[in-house]
């Protein structure tokens, strides 16, 4: 086993009294909870090399590991310090800083080139390096990590075979390589592979730590093969430090306490059981008591070589990148758009069917379209019930991409809407549109099919808005359902179909104003109605008599009020999903 060689060079990162507590909330109303200390004045060096932070489940390795990276909640922090070459450093470590999560995060539409291109392409300055810099990079890499055979093949989703879980690793190891970082973070890099996966990426770690990185990582209860790469050692319990120091003379430290490893045991697996109390101490030490080994070893104060990108990414550089992989993740995963545009083709020829050519006798005529376009503006409406799943699907890779730097959230914001709006929400209801008006017989002019498909289209989008902000509001798609249909249900009730408005109990009338259904229906109406003749036998009525006896303002600032209520529907929501989106926890 190697000793954390004094002349390997890299950033050396320390800490300082380290307290951090969370609060457990005891129910959904309590604010206040009981206080739980994660990490209990817990000091330490980490200097360049394979730094490992061991312990049993629950000991706080994680927690150490996120605090040091800048990564855990500062609110949390009640004392201490981190210092990166003698500096003190806050949580915006994290944007200078690589961290590798625990569970891979990566598009599995994309390859594993086309991922490693992503991250190159936002986390370094565009004015600084050119696109041939760019792709060198990327070959880099993928030689570095040994992943040409794979460079070209997609990552994987749950319906697409991908990779292996190996390479997945490294591939995400690469997402952080790509920038060149000194100092590395990761959590359990080893945790779901097989043994000899687990041993290339820790011989693959401890290669980058041979040129100049300061790997740091949290690992449960590594095998004696991988164990002996390591060079220093964190041992945790229970939120304390109980030895910090080389990691081959950790052995030694609790044999001189009294605990004997035997000889084919793996000092990995001796380490816990002593901690988990199933080592008892022999050689006359019965009150041998774990203490922290501070290691006040010298090293050498190299200046921070960690560069802050974030300033100078530009955002539309950043929107052309992030756009570009929407798309390309869409065309990849073409399934939710065609079943929105087979979808609505199909519903608008059945539509288009049961209207079929509706006359201008009364009372057909009347019953008829009314009940045409409220079937239409409920189809409008609860077919973009997919929408919610916009946020959610993609929540752990935003979070990741955005808490490291990688785009603002305005950008990622706007990307994922405009990706979604012209494919999956425009597009179809034109189609739309264009087969169920003219196989129902409306007015013929072309006046009139625009402002119905432009109702439609605003119909449509509005209800989009309402699922955008429940998508970026919660993190499952259960709550995301339930929240998603009690307002549409409401909606539909306080439409004008179903019940009269005017003869409603006021107090509850008020509900309309907020009414997709209403301001469709109404538009829709007006559109139709204004300028037709409608008769039977006796009776001669106009479209203008009807809307009059409905209580509806026919002017055109009567339509387009309609219209513009949709719009601001729209905008609300959207801006609120917006915010939404700020407003998710980054923190782990
Ligand atoms: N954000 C949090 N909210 C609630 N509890 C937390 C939070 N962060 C840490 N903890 C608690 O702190 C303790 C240490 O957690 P941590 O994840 O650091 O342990 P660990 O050693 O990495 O465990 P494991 O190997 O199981 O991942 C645990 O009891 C955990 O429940």
């Amino acid at each position: 086993m190697e000793e954390c060689s004094m002349d390997l060079y890299g950033p050396t990162l320390t800490f300082q009294n380290l307290c951090y507590c969370i609060t457990e909330k005891q129910g959904f109303f309590c604010r206040k909870g009981h206080k739980k200390d994660v990490l209990k004045d817990v000091s330490g060096i980490m200097k360049p090399g394979m730094n490992a932070i061991m312990g049993p489940t629950g000991s706080g390795k994680t927690s150490l590991l996120d605090v040091i990276a800048g990564r855990k909640d500062p609110q949390g922090l009640c004392s201490g310090e981190v210092l990166v070459d003698s500096k003190v450093v806050t949580s915006d470590l994290r944007l200078s800083s690589a961290y590798v999560v625990q569970d891979d995060i990566l598009m599995g539409t994309l390859t594993v080139r086309e991922n490693l291109a992503f991250s190159v392409n936002l986390r370094l300055p565009p004015d600084q390096f050119s696109s041939q810099d760019k792709v060198f990079r990327v070959n880099n890499v993928l030689e570095e990590l040994c992943l040409q055979d794979c460079a070209d093949t997609k990552i994987g989703t749950e319906f697409l075979r991908g990779i292996s879980g190996g390479e997945r690793k490294r591939c995400s190891i690469g997402m952080e390589l790509i920038t060149s970082p000194s100092l590395l973070f990761l959590d359990e890099p080893t945790t779901g592979l097989d043994a000899n996966t687990a041993n290339s990426i820790i011989a693959l770690l401890q290669r980058l730590s041979r040129n100049g990185k300061t790997i740091i990582f949290s690992i449960h209860q590594p095998r004696f093969s991988i164990f002996r790469q390591f060079d220093h050692l964190t041992l945790m319990n229970k939120g304390e430090i109980i030895y910090a120091g080389p990691a081959n003379q950790a052995v030694g430290y609790f044999e001189d306490l009294g605990y004997k490893c035997e000889v084919f045991n793996n000092p990995a697996d001796f380490f816990l059981d002593v901690i988990n109390g199933e080592i008892d101490p022999v050689l006359g030490l019965p009150d041998a008591e774990l203490h922290i080994r501070a290691v006040k070893s010298s090293y050498v104060c190299l200046s921070a070589h960690m560069s802050s990108w974030e300033c100078i990414n530009i955002a539309i550089f950043q929107l052309r990148v992030v756009c570009g992989r929407t798309v390309k993740n869409i065309l990849r995963n073409p399934q939710t758009s065609y079943a929105q545009l087979i979808l609505n083709i199909i519903f608008a020829v059945l539509v288009g069917l049961i209207y079929f050519q509706i006359p201008h006798t009364l009372p057909e005529a009347l019953q008829n379209r009314i009940g045409a376009f409220f079937f239409l503006i409920i189809n409008m409406v609860f077919g973009n019930l997919s929408a919610v799943e916009l946020f959610i699907n993609e929540r752990a890779l935003f979070i990741h991409e955005n808490s490291s730097g990688y785009y603002r959230t305005s950008v990622y914001f706007l990307s994922k809407v405009f990706a979604d709006l012209v494919p999956n929400r425009i597009v179809p209801v034109f189609i739309f549109s264009s087969i169920a008006y003219y196989m129902m017989g409306l007015k013929t002019d072309v006046e009139a099919f625009l402002l119905f498909a432009l109702t439609m289209s605003l119909v449509s989008l509005s209800a989009v808005g309402l699922a955008f902000l429940v998508s970026a509001s919660v993190s499952s798609f259960a709550m995301a359902n339930i929240l998603i249909a009690l307002p549409f249900v409401f909606m539909m009730v306080f439409g004008g179909f179903l019940v009269n408005l005017n003869s409603m109990l006021s107090w509850m009338s008020w509900m309309k104003w907020a009414s997709i259904f209403r301001y469709g229906l109404e538009a829709v109406t007006i559109n139709e109605m204004r300028g037709q003749v409608f008769t039977d036998n006796y009776t001669v009525l106009t479209g203008e008599m009807y809307l009059k006896m409905q209580g509806i303002d026919y002017s055109l600032w009567g339509f387009w009020q309609n219209e513009i209520a949709l719009l601001g529907i729209m905008s609300v929501c959207m801006l609120l999903a917006y915010i939404q989106l700020l407003r998710i926890n980054r923190w782990k």
